[in-house]
């Protein structure tokens, strides 16, 4: 629960965030909130001064210019109201459109460790699904602002003429004079209050149904967004056909489907079921309030066109009282989803962001040692990395073997500060990498993940990752990384979209071609330090051979980490690195390791060896199995 000095500043704070996505739109929202709020107690003033001029019987002259004044200004309020709604509207989606930039160059920009965690997409997912399906968030004041100063101005000016009911007089000697006590004032404050109060509870109620559904579609929103992208995804595109899949994700739709509906249902029922029973009271009060106001002028408190304004006064009143009263407890509700906005906007990168610059050296002399590390990911208890000690020197070729889990992967994205070492330290020529100034420390290493991502863009903004690129270089690059061939065939050259996303004639590449694409894109960056992981995993032999062939092309003499579990691919590595379950259990060139029979390598190697063999000058080919 949020005490009432936290729930101010949530909505000073909301206010001003909206301010500075459109500053305009909150004194446009104010500026109609007034208009809106004050423009029905013109029309009713007008129409109660021409009644009670009627009563007393005046020439047609005299009326003109009342009539005239009245239509006058309804239409100039009318034209005035339209037009600040169309502006209001369209500084919203402005303002909108500014929070949601907001929101995904969060999400570009924050640590990697976010993007792998399920709680920060249940938390974007959260208050997506709370603008969407209940308006709340920073969307609430972007949007009801407006309504809620009308109903504010509504309420005050109302008060002024129910007061003035109350206060106005019947003559002593009039049979109706008791309705001069000040009772009745005190009984409608009464009233009044235990009207708030009951209604703040039933709109509790509504908010609660709201939130039971918000939590419940978050989940599913999560589920479902997963389930589309797989869908929609041609690689389990066939799996879900091959292994008939459709009947189980049937079943997942049908399921979401039920429980978010009877969230749904359950919230529209405590919201039908309130909204009735407060009409009920709205309209037994507004009854009697009518017939107050009528006995007060049948005993002449008021002027008898005057009934006109007051009930009118009455109305607008009962009318934007349980708005507003719904409004507060939505405003209540909505700092809830406010703090979550801006804990998501917040949520604190952990890497400590280093100053130090990386010196620029054309000798490539950056030498990077893992010293005592450990690492388990967030959330886990499970060391994944156990006191890594590795020292990669200059020039060197290391690569980096072990069964599947055993933690290579997670080895690299340490060394690229993908994530820090939860123990032990990375240094870089002597100095912990996390002091260096992280962009600058990424311009060490050209990557090429197992799991490598390209984007929709055109070939040669994908290799060069950025909109400018000298052709030459991507060219060359793209002969290096084996796809020139291909490249020859496509329509636009460069400027061919990978994928359709964005473009009808994109191109869609192979698994081996998009390796090859990615090959290309770490040997454009030409960085110091070049780390593979499974590079040619995808490659047809041939591809494979090339790729080979020109390795020493492509890594020169940088600084080579090399990931393959084709370990005749290793063995041109000055060392081979063996991890299992998380440490390493052997290192050296491959003519030592093998040997060691004891070894996890000599069980991998021999695991695989049926498929090599050694011709006369002690180089490894590939057999035919028959
Ligand atoms: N984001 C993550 N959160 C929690 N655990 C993870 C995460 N990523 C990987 N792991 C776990 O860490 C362990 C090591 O994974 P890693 O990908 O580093 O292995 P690997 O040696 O590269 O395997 P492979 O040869 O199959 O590619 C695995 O048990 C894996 O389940």
């Amino acid at each position: 629960m949020q005490s009432f000095k936290e729930s101010a500043q949530l909505m000073w704070r909301g206010y001003k965030e909206v301010y500075e996505l459109e500053p305009k739109l909150i004194l446009i929202s104010l500026a109609q909130g007034v208009s809106e709020g004050l423009f029905p107690f013109i029309s009713l003033f007008f129409t109660s001064w021409i009644i009670n001029i009627l009563f007393t019987q005046p020439t047609f002259e005299e009326l003109i210019p009342i009539i005239a004044s009245a239509l006058l200004l309804t239409f100039t309020a009318n034209v005035l109201a339209n037009g600040l709604e169309h502006y209001r509207i369209t500084l919203y989606y402005q303002a909108k459109d500014k929070k949601d930039m907001k929101m995904n160059n969060k999400v570009i920009y924050m640590d990697y460790e976010f993007i792998e965690n399920t709680e920060v997409h249940e938390l974007r997912n959260f208050l997506d699904m709370a603008e969407l399906s209940g308006g709340q968030g920073l969307h609430y004041y972007m949007l009801e602002t407006k309504g809620l100063i009308t109903q504010l101005i509504s309420l005050v000016v109302a008060s002024v003429f129910v007061l003035q009911i109350f206060t106005a007089e019947v003559p002593a000697t009039s049979s109706l004079s008791f309705l001069n006590s000040g009772w009745f004032l005190v009984g409608v404050i009464i009233v009044g209050i235990a009207y708030f109060l009951y209604a703040s509870k039933i709109y509790e109620r509504g908010v609660n149904a709201l939130n039971k559904m918000l939590e419940s579609a978050t989940h599913t929103n999560n589920i479902y967004g997963f389930i589309m992208n797989q869908l929609f995804d041609y690689q389990s595109g066939k799996e879900i056909r091959l292994y008939k899949q459709q009947k189980v994700y049937s079943k997942v739709f049908k399921g979401m489907s039920e429980s978010t509906g009877e969230a749904l249902t359950t919230m529209q029922n405590e919201e039908n079921l309130g909204t009735t029973k407060l009409q009920i009271w709205i309209h037994l009060f507004l009854g009697l309030g009518f017939l107050f106001t009528t006995l007060k002028a049948i005993g002449g408190a008021i002027p008898p066109g005057s009934i006109v304004i007051y009930t009118g006064a009455l109305s607008n009143f009962m009318m934007a009282f349980p708005e507003f009263v719904s409004n507060v407890s939505q405003l209540k509700n909505n700092n809830k989803v406010l703090k979550k906005y801006f804990e998501f906007l917040e949520l604190k990168s952990e890497k400590h962001e280093g100053t130090l610059p990386i010196e620029k050296r054309s000798d490539h002399e950056y030498e990077l040692e893992v010293r005592n590390v450990s690492f388990k990911y967030p959330g886990s208890d499970d060391y994944v990395l156990k006191n890594i000690n590795l020292k990669l020197t200059i020039g060197e070729k290391m690569a980096i073997v072990g069964m599947n889990g055993s933690g290579k992967t997670t080895f690299i994205k340490l060394l690229a500060r993908l994530y820090d070492p939860s123990e032990g330290e990375i240094l870089l020529n002597g100095i912990d990498i996390k002091k260096y100034n992280y962009d600058e420390y990424l311009q060490l290493f050209s990557v090429v993940f197992q799991d490598f991502g390209l984007f929709s863009f055109s070939l040669g903004e994908n290799i060069a990752a950025s909109t400018e690129y000298e052709k030459e270089k991507v060219l060359s690059a793209i002969e290096d990384a084996g796809f020139k061939e291909r490249y020859d065939k496509l329509p636009k050259g460069l400027n061919t979209y990978l994928y359709q996303n964005f473009e009808k004639d994109g191109v869609e590449v192979s698994g081996g071609e998009a390796q090859k694409i990615a090959m290309a894109r770490a040997i454009y960056k030409d960085a110091p330090i070049v780390i593979l992981d499974e590079p040619t995993a995808a490659l047809d032999p041939i591809a494979e051979f090339e790729i080979y062939s020109h390795f020493d092309k492509i890594v020169g003499d940088k600084t080579a980490l090399y990931i393959s579990h084709r370990l005749s691919s290793c063995r041109f590595c000055d060392e081979i690195v063996v991890f299992h379950e998380g440490e390493i259990v052997q290192r050296g060139p491959h003519e030592e390791l093998v040997k060691d029979k004891k070894g996890k390598y000599h069980d991998l190697w021999y695991a695989q060896a049926q498929y090599y063999t050694e011709d006369d000058e002690g180089e490894i080919k590939e057999v035919v199995l028959t």
